[in-house]
Parts: structure tokens; C-alpha cells; sequence
């Protein structure tokens, strides 16, 4: 796959991943072969799921939820990079109007990352927030500085996003009914399908260091965070006891939770992180 000659750096993109006859014969079983679920909002996007089910709550396969074997029309669209087949893939429906809110795929969950588009073409937007003090000149916006890039995503195209833009970038597709090019024609949106294949990552923790958008990052600065918590709580009344001051009971519960770390960790899915400085609570 070619690497793109844009900033997000890494992302690997091959038009014409199948044919057009190929695509109308997977239209047509998406439409009328396949049980969607039912939609809570309607225009929302859909998701069927094959393969292992990942559970956020051990970092692991979920045992609970059975392996669901890969149908046979999906056996050709797999990428052949992977190296062997992933563990998860993900067929999503978006109708015209439905997008994807700007997210990072959970880092310590999942490796290496494909999506192949069918149907409608749509414009999907990446973004990098530089922190704050970093040099380049990108758009300011309070202390972070934030940069947005639109890469059209024809039908029948499959997209890799290895390195940046895997990693310190996120992604997502604005809930709108058009788009407009970089060259100013308005494109009407029509029904969309994405196939997206998630490798999982060996050890499920992830090393890029990225406090922002990584939840391994983030854990660890938790837990770090909560470790000098504790050492200086230590400190201070092993100073009380030797100044002969009356100690209390080390503290209460909410004291000893992580101090001044929210934890907003919104999920698209089950399957699913949306970023945000999610940071989880300690194990
Ligand atoms: O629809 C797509 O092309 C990608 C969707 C996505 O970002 C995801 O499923 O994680
Ligand atoms: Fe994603």
C-alpha cells in the first residue's frame, strides 16, 4: 500500500481494492441479507461485529461473548498485510447525515488498523493536537494548538493507518448530509459501508507514550500519580509522628482516590473507545 504524502504521516491507502461488480454484490447482500440491528436514533449509524469481542474491563478477548466466525463473502476482503487474520472486524452502515465522532481506536486493545469504504464516498477528517509550546504554526486554540486534515475516502478504497496517524491522531466523520471538497464542489452523501479490521495488540499495552490520546499512557500516569500520592502521604506522617502531632486514619476513601483525574472515557461501542483524556481508574 502507498503511504500518502500528507501530514497524518503513516497513513497507507489502495484505490480500487476490488472491483465495482465486486462492490454491487456486497451491496446487495449488506441490504438484503445481512439483520441489522434495530437503530435507537434513527439516521444513526449501524455496526455488525465478526470475530472476538474485546472486553475493556480485562484488556482482553471477552470469554462471554462466542467467537463469530467471518461469513464467507468477508473471507476476500481481508487484508493480506496483517499477516494472519484479525481478530475483529467491523461492518458499519452510515446513512447519509451519520458519522463517527473524532476518536483514536483504543491503543493498548488493538495493532494494526485497515478500513475498506463501499457505497458513498465521504470526506473523513483527522486531527492533531499539538500541546501547548510546541513550535509549529497551526491554528491556536487556548493552550493546545489543533490541526485538522480532510482525506476523501472513495468507495472501494482500503486505508491503513499505521504510525501517526494511528497513533497521535484522531479520526472521525462529521454527522452531515454533504461534503465539500478541497476544490469547493459540494458532494451529496449517499448510504456509506465500512468495513474496519483490528489486530490485537500482544500484551495489550501500548508503548508510544502519548498522554493524550494513549490509555496505556494515561493508566500509567494514574497509577505513577497515585504511587507519589501515597509516598508523600508516607512522608507526611512519618514528619507528624516524629513531631509528636496526633495522626488521623490515613486517609478517607475519597482521599485516596487518584486525585484530579477525571475520567470521561466515552465508548462509540462496546467494541470501541472514543477519546477523550479518558483516564482509567486504577486496577
Ligand atoms: O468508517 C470508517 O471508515 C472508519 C470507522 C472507524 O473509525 C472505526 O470503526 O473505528
Ligand atoms: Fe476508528
Amino acid at each position: 500500500m502507498e503511504e500518502l504524502p500528507i501530514r497524518p504521516r503513516g497513513l497507507k491507502f489502495q484505490a480500487d481494492f476490488i472491483t465495482p461488480a465486486h462492490e454491487a454484490k456486497l451491496l446487495h447482500i449488506f441490504q438484503h441479507e445481512l439483520e441489522w440491528p434495530e437503530s435507537r436514533n434513527p439516521g444513526a449509524r449501524l455496526s455488525l461485529h465478526y470475530g472476538y469481542t474485546f472486553d475493556y474491563k480485562t484488556f482482553g478477548i471477552d470469554p462471554e461473548i462466542p467467537y463469530k466466525p467471518f461469513p464467507e463473502w468477508l473471507r476476500p476482503l481481508i487484508p493480506k498485510e496483517g499477516g494472519r487474520d484479525p481478530e475483529q472486524v467491523c461492518l458499519q452502515y452510515y446513512p447519509p447525515g451519520a458519522g463517527i465522532p473524532p476518536h483514536v481506536d483504543t491503543h493498548s486493545a488493538y495493532d494494526q488498523l485497515y478500513a475498506l469504504s463501499l457505497g458513498s464516498a465521504v470526506v473523513m477528517q483527522f486531527r492533531h493536537t499539538e500541546p501547548a509550546g510546541a513550535k509549529q504554526a497551526l491554528d491556536g486554540e487556548g493552550d493546545a494548538q489543533r490541526e485538522s486534515v480532510d482525506v476523501d475516502l472513495p468507495p472501494r478504497s482500503m486505508m491503513q493507518m499505521s504510525g501517526d496517524s494511528r497513533l497521535h491522531w484522531e479520526h472521525g466523520i462529521k454527522k452531515r448530509k454533504k461534503d465539500v471538497l478541497a476544490d469547493g464542489t459540494v458532494r451529496m452523501r449517499a448510504d456509506r459501508w465500512s468495513i474496519t479490521y483490528r489486530w490485537l495488540r500482544d500484551g495489550a499495552q501500548c508503548e508510544c507514550g502519548d498522554e493524550r490520546l494513549c490509555d496505556t499512557a494515561q493508566r500509567r500516569k494514574g497509577i505513577e500519580r497515585e504511587y507519589r500520592w501515597k509516598q508523600q502521604k508516607q512522608e507526611d506522617t512519618v514528619e507528624q509522628v516524629e513531631e509528636g502531632k496526633v495522626l488521623g486514619n490515613g486517609g478517607s476513601q475519597d482521599e485516596n482516590r487518584l486525585a484530579g483525574i477525571s475520567s470521561e472515557s466515552t465508548e462509540i461501542d462496546h467494541r470501541h473507545h472514543e477519546n477523550s483524556n479518558a483516564l482509567l481508574s486504577p486496577p
